[in-house]
């Protein structure tokens, strides 16, 4: 489904598959966009809807109905009627079926069959720091496949919100439509950068990690509760507000040594290792009095200074590497002396990785986990991971990966030049013709997009 077509006449272009059996037959039609509504689906979830208006056609009589568009692809049904679609005078059994006569596919079967058209996805990267090392890879393993990408500063864009028509500005001017948006966005830029992935999201754009799995990841509170429900291993962790609390947090972890983290730590910078009672004492207190955040946690000695980054694309490890902390250090982080290493990983780890990803709901993760004597504990779950590391020490090309999993994952619109059908929806016969205007980001950025 995309939107096209001006602010005051909008237009939604949708392709059906109305043959369960058939996928390979595909109608694309076009109809004025009446409407967005928020539609809650029979397993809970609510979504935005495009709404059209259509006729519909049972037992010889006509009358039309708002449709709302979604992906019906799993279904049995490709469509269904609610009530306002049913009319007085019709009457439901609910013990008969096929009251009107069974109707076939025959219809379709001079249609003509369509592969679809793969055609240049026009890409933003939406990133403060255009000339980074992931940024730049990224754009130039789109180009390379035949795309169209561009750095996006997800600190210019502003947004105007209505119901048909969202855009987004750029420096005041409105942005063409993107086809698919590769969210890097740094920790100082989370709220900020999450609405303007769902304003891209709303002018139909494919998002390659959802604005809701970036906050997720970026919870580590939330994060961890997630990891748990999902039954990841992970090293045991405590929180808790009240200065009352700090024996229990202790206990809860296990007692020392344990790790004490800043909640806004990167780098490595907010860890601390307390290794007795008093220590952690002391450091739980010193953080109460600055009004820090932070959580408590089961040191995992075994995992001697070094921990595995995962990098998983779409559901899959496609590349991983040891990360070892220098001598007399704890934390492997790079920025703190640590040295990295292309590493195999186990099965277990594999798929403690994968899923770690899949339940914070992202597609491109950078997974961390520490190796245990009870087998691989996460630690966190990056939404922006780096590529440079991953890339040198792997040797692989972390970025085409990327990009070929957004291929797949974009649904390029097919086009048909000839046929035409009756009623309200007409297949429409020209692709809209936007022009693309190239915009560079410019201007120093101020943090660290990648983890
Ligand atoms: N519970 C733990 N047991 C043993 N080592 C740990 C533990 N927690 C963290 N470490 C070590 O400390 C390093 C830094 O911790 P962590 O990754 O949680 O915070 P951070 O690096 O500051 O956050 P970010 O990766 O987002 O920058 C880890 O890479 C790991 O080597
Ligand atoms: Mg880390
Ligand atoms: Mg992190």
């Amino acid at each position: 489904m995309e939107p096209f077509g001006p602010d005051d006449a909008p237009q939604v272009r949708f392709v059906i598959h109305p043959i369960p059996s058939q996928p390979d037959v595909e109608i694309t039609c076009a109809a004025p966009a009446v409407d967005r509504r928020e539609v809650t689906s029979s397993n809970g979830e609510s979504e935005l809807r495009w709404v059209i208006e259509a006729m519909v056609d049972v037992g010889g009589r006509q009358w039309p109905i708002e449709l709302t568009l979604t992906n019906r692809e799993s279904m049995n049904y490709r469509m269904l009627l609610g009530r306002t679609a049913i009319r007085d005078g019709i009457v439901v059994n609910p013990a008969d079926s096929y009251v009107q006569g069974k109707i076939g596919y025959k219809v379709y079967s001079d249609y003509p069959r369509q592969k679809p058209v793969k055609r240049p996805l026009r890409i933003a990267i939406l990133t403060r720091e255009p000339t980074n090392y992931s940024s730049k890879r990224l754009k130039k393993a789109a180009e390379d496949r035949g795309h169209v990408a561009e750095m996006i500063n997800t600190a210019r864009c502003s947004m105007g919100i209505n119901t048909l028509s969202p855009a987004i500005y750029y420096d005041g001017r409105r942005l063409p439509r993107f086809d698919a948006v590769i969210p890097r966005i740094g920790a100082s830029m989370t709220n900020y950068g999450m609405a303007v992935i769902r304003q891209f999201a709303m002018t139909g754009a494919y998002i390659l990690n959802p604005a809701a799995a970036i906050g997720a990841s970026r919870d580590k509170l939330y994060a961890h509760q997630l990891l748990a429900r999902a039954g990841i291993g992970m090293p045991s962790t405590a929180f808790a507000h009240s200065p009352k609390d700090t024996k229990t947090l202790i206990e809860l972890v296990g007692g020392a040594p344990l790790v004490v983290k800043l909640l806004e730590s990167t780098q490595g910078r907010g860890v601390v290792l307390a290794d007795t009672k008093k220590a952690a004492e002391s450091v739980i207190d010193a953080f109460r009095g600055l009004e820090a955040n932070f959580i408590v946690q089961e040191f995992v000695k075994e995992a001697g200074g070094a921990d595995i980054r995962c990098f998983v694309v779409g559901g899959k490890v496609v590349a991983a590497m040891k990360r070892q902390a220098s001598a007399d250090e704890f934390r492997s982080n790079l920025h703190r002396g640590g040295t990295a290493e292309a590493v195999k990983i186990t099965p277990e780890e594999r798929s403690t990785a994968v899923k770690a990803a899949k339940a914070m709901g992202l597609s491109v993760a950078g997974v961390d986990l520490l190796r245990s004597n009870s087998g691989p504990k996460i630690l966190e779950v990056n939404s922006s991971p780096g590529l440079e590391g991953i890339e040198r020490t792997s040797e692989k090309d972390v970025a085409g990966i990327i990009i070929e999993y957004m291929e797949s994952q974009v649904q390029t619109v097919s086009l048909p030049r000839t046929s035409r059908r009756k009623g309200a929806l007409k297949a429409s016969d020209a692709p809209e013709n936007t022009e693309l205007k190239v915009i560079e980001a410019s201007g120093k950025a101020s943090e660290e997009a990648g983890e």
